[in-house]
């Protein structure tokens, strides 16, 4: 007698079945393989051979006993299946499997951006706080706390950061590396327009002002301000025409020709969306413009992996902050709720898109 739930599958579709929740079940393997492959220094290895290594030589520059070779080439088999490791198969194809000469492993190009600029090599540093948020996320579906890290550490994500120094150091080195790869896009290609015939600028929650030293480095004349919170900026040091200005966007932002918001927004609840927005309207003059950058979810221009990236930085923000990214629509609403009449979406360079807001 067929389970009444497989009554209506058949046989084909039952092992479908089988296949796709085993790949649902043990998705996770995919994280901790890259992880494994950090944590043994494979990329740094592979790159400072200079060129393609077979296995073999691989595992002596990472001290790795021959003894786990059988084991050791299914870790680099399944880096290549995820497109982290390259495999250039030996010109003698028909060598064993699992033989040295079987190939020589070189670093894809994706692979490369991680250990630079990408958001893992820093996770190592940092496992058990980034982590512990993401433990037992149900329980959070089931009690009315504003974050499941809030649930995990009893502080909202940026109370936390101001109170632990190595946490908050680990944070802000992400969003700089981050933002030094997205303004090298951004400030390299023509789309400098964004920032032409500005004045002055407030980078509002800029950090430690990785984007507001690239737009003054590009554009010597303008001012830049960089606010954010008192333990951010407290001991940085401005220039000649970059200045750290402590304070709260909740409260004031500095007057200026124009108002930067990157990676902001999407941090906040929509009430606190608007609060931010209107009160850089009046930061801004009327000539002004409030720029942008953050994600537009369920954009046309982009291909799935790309959506599923925006979902997995959607959970993020859900589960760090209680807040979410949005769609093109969510954006516009809001934009006027908060007073302004016009906007336009410049570009959308990877997952985020710039966006400029008119009063
Ligand atoms: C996700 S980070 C983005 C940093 C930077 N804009 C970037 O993209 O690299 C959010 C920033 O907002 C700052 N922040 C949080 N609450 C703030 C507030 N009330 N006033 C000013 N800045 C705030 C945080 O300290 C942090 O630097
Ligand atoms: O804990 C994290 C939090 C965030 C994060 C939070 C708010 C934002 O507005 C944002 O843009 C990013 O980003 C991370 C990251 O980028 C990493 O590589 C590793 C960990 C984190």
């Amino acid at each position: 007698m067929a389970d009444h739930n497989d009554q209506n599958l058949t046989p084909s579709d039952l092992l479908l079945a089988e296949t796709q929740s085993w790949n649902q079940l043990y998705f996770f393997i995919e994280h901790v393989t890259l992880k494994c492959a950090l944590q043994l220094g494979i990329p740094n290895a592979i790159t400072k051979h200079g060129k393609p290594m077979t296995l073999s030589k691989l595992m002596s520059s990472l001290s790795i006993s021959p003894s786990k070779y059988p084991y050791f080439h299914r870790l680099t088999r399944i880096l290549v299946r995820y497109g982290l490791l390259i495999l250039q198969k030996h010109e003698d194809n028909n060598v064993d499997d699992g033989d040295d000469s079987k190939g020589y492993y070189s670093l894809a190009p994706t692979d490369r951006y991680i250990m630079k600029d990408g958001p893992w090599n820093s996770m190592e540093d940092q496992d058990s706080f980034f982590f512990k948020a993401w433990n037992c996320l149900g329980d959070w579906f089931r009690n009315e706390d504003p974050s499941k890290f809030y649930t995990a550490y009893g502080d909202l994500f940026w109370t936390k950061l101001s109170r632990d120094t190595s946490s908050g150091n680990w944070f802000h080195a992400n969003m700089a590396r981050d933002s030094r790869s997205f303004m090298n896009v951004l400030i390299g290609n023509e789309f400098k327009d964004v920032f032409k015939g500005l004045t002055s600028l407030v980078d509002v929650g800029g950090g430690t002002g990785t984007v507001a030293m690239a737009i003054t480095k590009k554009f010597p004349d303008m001012k830049c301000i960089v606010l954010d919170l008192p333990p951010i900026v407290a001991n940085l040091q401005g220039s000649e025409n970059l200045e750290f200005v402590a304070g709260d966007m909740f409260q004031k932002i500095p007057a200026a020709n124009a108002v930067l918001l990157k990676s902001i927004l999407h941090d906040w609840n929509d009430e606190e969306f608007v609060k931010i927005l209107k009160n850089c309207k009046d930061a801004i003059t009327r000539s002004g413009k409030v720029i942008i950058i953050d994600m537009v979810m369920e954009n046309p221009e982009l291909d799935d992996e790309a959506f599923q990236a925006q979902l997995f930085i959607d959970m993020l923000m859900m589960v760090f902050l209680g807040s979410k990214e949005r769609n093109k629509k969510e954006w516009e609403k809001l934009f006027f709720d908060a007073g302004f009449t016009s906007y336009k979406i410049i570009l959308t360079l990877g997952l985020r898109s710039v966006i400029e807001l008119y009063p």
